[in-house]
């Protein structure tokens, strides 16, 4: 067989027998990695047996206890090691077995600077090295697979753990390559071919997202790469890749920092948990564990688990009243985030508020002796270190309280009313024996007096002596004095209003979302708490769906980690009106040296006609790119009878499923969404609805209400009643370009009477109306 260093091989069947080679390589390697995992579950049956067997004889004889203890400890030893080599011989099998069918997706000819001799390399999704070590694939993250995503031909420099490197590159292959076979190859100037991305693009959606590796774009590796960035902040178009290039990105940096970082130090913040099972699989088929992936709602929602968390500007069914928007906005911004830390350094000196701890069903330490012990302590104190000095007091308070109570009558009460089972529990052996009977009754008041007192003492270290609901409303109505509310366009009897209405929901264990995060906030303030501080890098995806108020908070609750933060200021559809200067609000929680912005703007998700489409549907919106994919101009059927328009909406699916592309029927509420489903279902169609985010996107026609549909893509796209009553607002022009923009190959709009006039700006040719 020839060298791989040499430029060689030319023709595809050239190509093939090296393929043919390699795979035979990783055959015999994938023989030796199941030959020592066989050996290592061998051995381990043997230690099992070898220390049963001990472990019986030794049965019945105190001397040896000990004995067998060790030798447990040993064997137990041994297995670990076995099992440490078992899973890491297992590892490396499913990775030859990946590497089998497809074991690389690139070529590069390369000369280094100042070596007399070419190179030549594959890629693919994981390093394989024959016996003598030599690579014969490089990992897609190796810093030399960089210039396959990156450069042109020519001289080009990529980065490497010691500096920067430099090559001449003279050939770029692209393979692509089913069961072992080279179905095409394409040599290519430029980063990487079009014609490669077509294939790939051309193919049909699916219900789980698929891994970019072959494909990745030169902006794409930029976000995936960078690990120097405190913030990297990308704005990319709708279907620009920014999920893809994320999810690369943490399968990246795992790579990277290896032995250093593991999944669970990175998290990602996705939109709904209809999502997070959508790109379940891209890193596990990369090779890779998931990282720890929630929604906001998700991750503090926990931490209230007796409040129900409530949404109303999220599901479209109410429309929002102008003041409900106005206070949202003030109880959302980066200002009512640093009004809270103001108002929690006034509580240094005062005006914070206690509960009793009580003792059945008594004030047994009250909010007034709390409060005297809190604000005992010097102005040195701050709140942190106030709380902790003061949870001591309590417990040494609580401790003072037990000899007094032991004569108690309840106490005295209980030790007469056990009987001996009962007593027999008490003591701390069967036989125990004391001096007196008063010994014994100490002994026994005392056992159960430090145990009634327990809940009390839980209470002092789960903090439960604060009064938290009645804190935060403290701080609404402080508010006015703390910001001007007019710079919302609010009066204080709106506030006021306000306020009431929080309270309320108190009572009836219900939190607004826009609420929740500082009266969190407020409460980490007081407690002291100082975030997870062992996160190293944490993800949020759709970052223009959250707050001002909900980044700074994330911030201080992973304080150390790196953020990689992605969106669309196109598709603010949740906290539309002042979404365009988030890059400035965000920036205003991040060093401005080290933060970094990308710019995606080629769409590769949908056919370009499609996207002229979408794009036209914007006001002054972010530069969006087509990608060279021809289809079907977008249609609009507008019908005065909804009726007929259900027709065509069947119509329109059956032409669809023809063509075998998936349908989904992308309805503003979920109240319309079961109208359309209730329909199809009359007409024998086959659909599923999509309810929830708990459930699970499934093969087929799918009909699913717009905020569900973040995120997510289908073959076909019919946007169900877009009719000038149902999208009246201008405010809803961003929903609407969101969810077009979920179609791949083909977009349909249904419409009563008339066509929403969103859509009037958006030139006649560029859509069909029928
Ligand atoms: N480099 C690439 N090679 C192949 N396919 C790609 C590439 N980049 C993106 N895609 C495809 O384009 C589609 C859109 O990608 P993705 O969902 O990551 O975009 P997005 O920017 O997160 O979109 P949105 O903001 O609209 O949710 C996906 O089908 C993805 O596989």
């Amino acid at each position: 067989m020839s060298d791989s260093r040499e430029p060689i091989r030319n023709s595809q069947a050239a190509e093939q027998r090296y393929l043919d080679d390699v795979i035979q390589k990783i055959r015999r390697a994938e023989k030796k990695a199941q030959s020592s995992i066989d050996q290592a579950e061998t051995d381990k049956q043997s230690i099992n047996k070898q220390y049963s067997e001990e472990v019986r004889l030794n049965f019945g004889d105190d001397g040896t206890s000990l004995e067998t203890a060790l030798s447990i400890h040993q064997q137990q030893q041994m297995l670990a090691e076995r099992e440490n080599s078992w899973q890491a011989s297992n590892k490396r099998l499913t990775i030859l077995r990946r590497l089998i069918g497809n074991p690389y997706f690139a070529r590069l000819d390369f000369q280094e600077h100042g070596e007399p001799k070419k190179e030549t390399i594959y890629i693919g999704l994981s390093s394989f090295t024959d016996k003598n070590d030599k690579f014969l694939i490089y990992d897609w993250r190796a810093p030399i697979s960089s210039i396959y995503y990156d450069g042109k031909l020519g001289d080009v420099t990529y980065q490497t753990p010691d500096g920067e490197q430099s090559v001449n590159i003279s050939l770029k292959r692209q393979f692509l390559i089913k069961k072992g076979q080279i179905d095409s190859m394409f040599d290519t100037t430029e980063t990487i071919g079009d014609q490669m991305l077509l294939e790939v693009l051309g193919e049909k959606s699916s219900t789980q997202m698929k891994s970019i590796v072959t494909t990745i774009q030169k902006e794409q590796n930029k976000i995936i790469r960078n690990t120097k960035a405190d913030l990297l902040f990308v704005q990319g178009a709708a279907g620009s890749g920014k999920t893809s290039a994320i999810l690369q990105r943490v399968a990246y940096l795992l790579y990277r920092y290896r032995g250093n970082l593991t999944s669970s130090q990175v998290v990602m913040f996705s939109p709904n948990q209809l999502f997070n099972d959508y790109i379940e699989n891209v890193l596990p088929e990369l090779g890779e564990q998931n990282m720890v992936q929630m929604t906001y709602q998700q991750f503090v929602g926990r931490r209230l688990p007796n409040y129900t968390i409530i949404n109303p500007a999220a599901q479209f069914e109410v429309p929002q009243t102008e003041t409900a928007k106005k206070i949202s906005r003030v109880k959302t911004d980066l200002k009512f985030f640093k009004v809270l830390q103001k108002y929690s350094r006034l509580l240094e000196t005062g005006g914070m508020f206690f509960r009793d701890l009580k003792f059945q069903d008594k004030p047994y330490i009250t909010k007034e002796k709390i409060s005297e012990i809190y604000y005992s302590f010097n102005e040195n104190y701050h709140l942190a270190n106030r709380v902790d000095a003061t949870k001591e007091r309590l417990v040494q308070l609580l401790n003072n309280r037990v000899q007094p109570e032991l004569h108690k009558s309840w106490v005295s009460k209980q030790i007469e009313n056990m009987d001996q089972e009962q007593l027999q529990a008490m003591y701390s052996k069967a036989d125990q024996e004391f001096n007196s009977s008063d010994d014994e009754y100490n002994y026994l008041a005392r056992k159960i007096v430090t145990s009634s007192l327990k809940p009390v003492n839980q209470g002092i270290n789960r903090m439960r002596f604060f009064n938290i609901n009645k804190q935060y409303l403290h701080f609404l109505a402080q508010v006015p004095q703390l910001l001007n509310l007019s710079d919302y366009g609010l009066t204080a009897e709106e506030w006021q209003q306000e306020l009431a209405a929080t309270q309320e929901r108190f009572k009836a264990h219900t939190i607004e979302l826009d609420d929740v995060s500082p009266y969190l906030f407020l409460f980490d303030l007081i407690t002291g708490k100082r975030g997870d501080r062992t996160m190293r890098f944490v993800f949020i995806d759709e970052i223009q769906d959250y707050t001002s108020f909900q980044l700074a908070y994330l911030q201080f609750q992973f304080p150390k980690a790196k953020y990689t933060m992605l969106g669309d200021l196109n598709q603010a559809i949740f906290t539309s009106s002042d979404s365009r200067s988030l890059l400035s609000r965000v920036q205003k929680l991040f060093d401005r040296d080290k933060t970094e912005v990308v710019q995606l703007t080629r769409s590769y998700r949908s056919t370009k006609q499609i996207t002229e489409f979408t794009r036209a549907i914007l006001k002054n919106g972010q530069k969006i790119d087509t990608f060279e994919r021809i289809g079907d101009l977008p249609n609009a059927i507008i019908r005065d009878d909804q009726d007929e328009l259900a027709e065509h909406l069947l119509a329109q699916l059956k032409s669809n499923d023809e063509r075998k592309i998936t349908t989904a029927i992308i309805c503003k509420t979920k109240r319309e969404s079961e109208i359309v489903t209730k329909f199809l279902q009359t007409r024998d169609y086959p659909v599923t609805m999509i309810r929830s985010e708990n459930q699970r996107l499934a093969a087929g026609t799918l009909v699913i209400p717009a905020y569900l549909a973040k995120g997510l893509e289908f073959d076909a796209v019919i946007l169900w009643n877009l009719s000038a009553d149902n999208y009246a607002d201008e405010d809803e022009r961003q929903l609407v370009y969101t969810i077009a923009s979920r179609a791949m190959h083909r977009l349909t709009m249904l419409a009563e009477n008339e066509l929403t006039p969103i859509l009037a700006n958006v030139p006649a040719q560029l859509y069909e109306r029928q």
